[in-house]
């Protein structure tokens, strides 16, 4: 059986706390997930976990930790009255950020949790990330309502040797079972590539049959594919859609955006470009 995991009222504009960094250049985190959930008719309230004057692939970058202010920036919410539909949490700058959002879960015990535990890609963890952080952000995965781990993540918080890219059906249903005994609801398993010019993601949950997605492997990487591939896919969610055609749109949405960063120069540094189809994700709130 698969059912939605957000039901929209009519015309009500649902809340989300975006718990990420703020990165100026780069694009990814907050600088994608503002946009694209905006587009979807969603009121995006940022909690920034850090500022960053680009992403961390780059050879030289500024970071500032913004974990001393947060306790006071979402104490100030509560006493405004502020209510949250949707928890979305992404790259974190120090392991007591966990402990922040996991406040924020119980200030908002109704609202849908969404972790994209970013930490680390092919086999390898980023650079601001402590063994203490790693270990952090395994024990919030199994709070998520809906986890997003690409498969060096998904060893992390298994505790696993990164199997490689390359990993058959058999091992990745095993990996996302492990996933949900550890208390993840619903799992997307992301980026399998078995050299056979498709890039499969792979689902399954409490509220969702496993199911695949096949699309073509565009032959070049991207910054910031991960955040809009969780960005677009809560987009999909907050409009109603179940987790399958969630992950079906989010996969489709990513290989558009790429292939029109390519027409950019220096494409490959700037980050992955979806401005000019935030239309089709506005288009989610046509029925
Ligand atoms: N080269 C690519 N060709 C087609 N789709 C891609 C490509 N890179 C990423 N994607 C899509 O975006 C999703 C997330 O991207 P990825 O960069 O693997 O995430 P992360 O940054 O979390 O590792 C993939 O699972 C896939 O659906
Ligand atoms: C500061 C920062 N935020 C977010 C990300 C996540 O990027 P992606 O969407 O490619 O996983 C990165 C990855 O390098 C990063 O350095």
């Amino acid at each position: 059986m698969t059912t939605a995991l957000y039901h929209r009222e009519g015309a009500y504009i649902p809340r989300i706390a975006a718990i990420h960094d703020l990165c100026g250049y780069g694009k990814c985190s907050l600088g994608v997930a503002i946009p694209v959930l905006s587009a979807a008719g969603c009121d995006v309230c940022p909690v920034p976990t850090g500022l960053f004057s680009s992403h961390t692939a780059f050879p030289g970058w500024y970071m500032h930790d913004t974990t001393a202010i947060l306790a006071d920036y979402l104490d100030a919410w509560k006493g405004i009255g502020v209510d949250i539909d949707a928890v979305y949490s992404g790259f974190l700058g120090a392991p007591e950020q966990v402990d922040i959002i996991r406040s924020v879960y119980e200030t908002y015990p109704n609202a849908l949790r969404v972790v994209d535990p970013v930490m680390a890609d092919h086999g390898k963890v980023y650079p601001t990330y402590t063994p203490e952080l790693c270990e952090a952000m395994a024990g919030l995965a199994a709070d998520a309502d809906i986890l997003t781990p690409n498969l060096t993540e998904a060893s992390i918080i298994l505790g696993i040797e990164w199997p490689g890219a390359d990993v058959d059906e058999a091992t990745a249903r095993r990996m996302i079972d492990g996933l949900r005994e550890k208390g993840a609801r619903n799992v997307v398993l992301k980026g399998i590539d078995r050299n056979d010019g498709i890039i499969r993601n792979y689902v399954e949950g409490d509220s969702v049959e496993f199911f695949v997605t096949e699309n073509e492997l565009l032959p070049y990487m991207l910054h910031g594919t991960g955040d809009l591939f969780a960005s677009s896919l809560l987009a999909a969610v907050m409009t109603g859609r179940d987790l399958s055609h969630a992950t079906r749109f989010a996969s489709d949405f990513v290989v558009s955006a790429m292939k029109i960063t390519a027409h950019q120069p220096d494409f490959q540094n700037r980050g992955v470009s979806f401005e000019p189809l935030l239309g089709d994700i506005a288009s989610l709130l046509k029925k």
